[in-house]
């Protein structure tokens, strides 16, 4: 699959519009509670919220209520934990898949596979968990070990690769699914998808956006079968702002 080098087209206000958040929103930070909001972000999706007639979505493997915490008002549906969950009206979570998950356990198992290694950041989620190499990258295959034993033990978890993390999420989820189920939700049923992103996660949910008529936009390097790219957060920005002044 060769990378796309195309800027996309400035957005019409007939799409809906799926972000994701981190290495597309905000610039990739050290470590999760370190990313900083860029100034006008919460206008900016405001505007695009009112321009789109409310088809506007965050798609994260964050979890919802931390997202909540980042972007306090966004105003749009918000898929978390990669698709794993869902609030249309930005209050109420849903679960989006049916394994029974033992959560509590899975993040003490975590914790206790990688007691050893102090600087491999334990991050729990709702309906899974993420280990973070960013402080020292050689303890990358350490992680992926520890993950691996962690899927066997625990039924129904799968891998989920990302940056300088991996990471385990209920089998059948995945921000694909997301963005399908939201394609066949008022107000985004009937509208042209864009999903913008950056990392592997995504690469499922731009396709869907393709299959449907749209396009997917990458942030940043690495193979994708996006359509179009853009070099990172700042310029997802100023093309956002063009298709506000411009189109959508
Ligand atoms: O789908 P996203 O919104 O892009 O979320 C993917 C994961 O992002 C977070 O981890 C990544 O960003 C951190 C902050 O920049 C960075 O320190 C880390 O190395 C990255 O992997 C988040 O912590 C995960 O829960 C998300 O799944």
């Amino acid at each position: 699959m060769q990378p796309s080098v195309l800027s996309p087209p400035v957005l019409s206000a007939d799409v809906a519009l799926f972000l994701d958040f981190d290495g597309c929103l905000v610039d990739i930070a050290p470590r999760p509670d370190a990313v900083e909001i860029p100034h006008g972000l919460f206008q900016r999706l405001d505007r695009l919220h009112d321009r789109l007639n409310g088809a506007l979505a965050l798609v994260s493997g964050r979890d919802i209520a931390d997202l909540r915490s980042w972007l306090p008002d966004f105003p749009g549906v918000i898929a978390g934990s990669h698709g794993a969950e869902l609030s249309l009206d930005g209050t109420t979570i849903q679960k989006a898949h049916d394994i029974d998950l033992d959560v509590a356990a899975l993040h003490a198992d975590a914790a206790q596979a990688v007691s050893v290694h102090p600087s491999i950041l334990v991050e729990p989620k709702p309906h899974g968990v993420a280990l973070h190499y960013r402080a020292d990258p050689s303890l990358r295959a350490v992680a992926e070990a520890a993950m691996r034993r962690l899927a066997r033990a625990h039924p129904g978890m799968i891998l989920q690769p990302a940056k300088m993390a991996i990471e385990l999420r209920p089998a059948g989820t995945g921000k694909g699914g997301a963005v399908e189920r939201l394609m066949a939700t008022p107000p985004f049923g009937g509208r042209t998808p864009v999903y913008a992103g950056d990392d592997l996660t995504d690469e499922e949910a731009m396709a869907v956006a393709q299959a449907y008529g749209g396009f997917g936009v990458k942030i940043g390097e690495g193979e994708s079968l996006a359509f179009y790219r853009l070099p990172d957060p700042s310029a997802l920005a100023q093309w956002l702002d063009r298709s506000l002044q411009g189109g959508a």
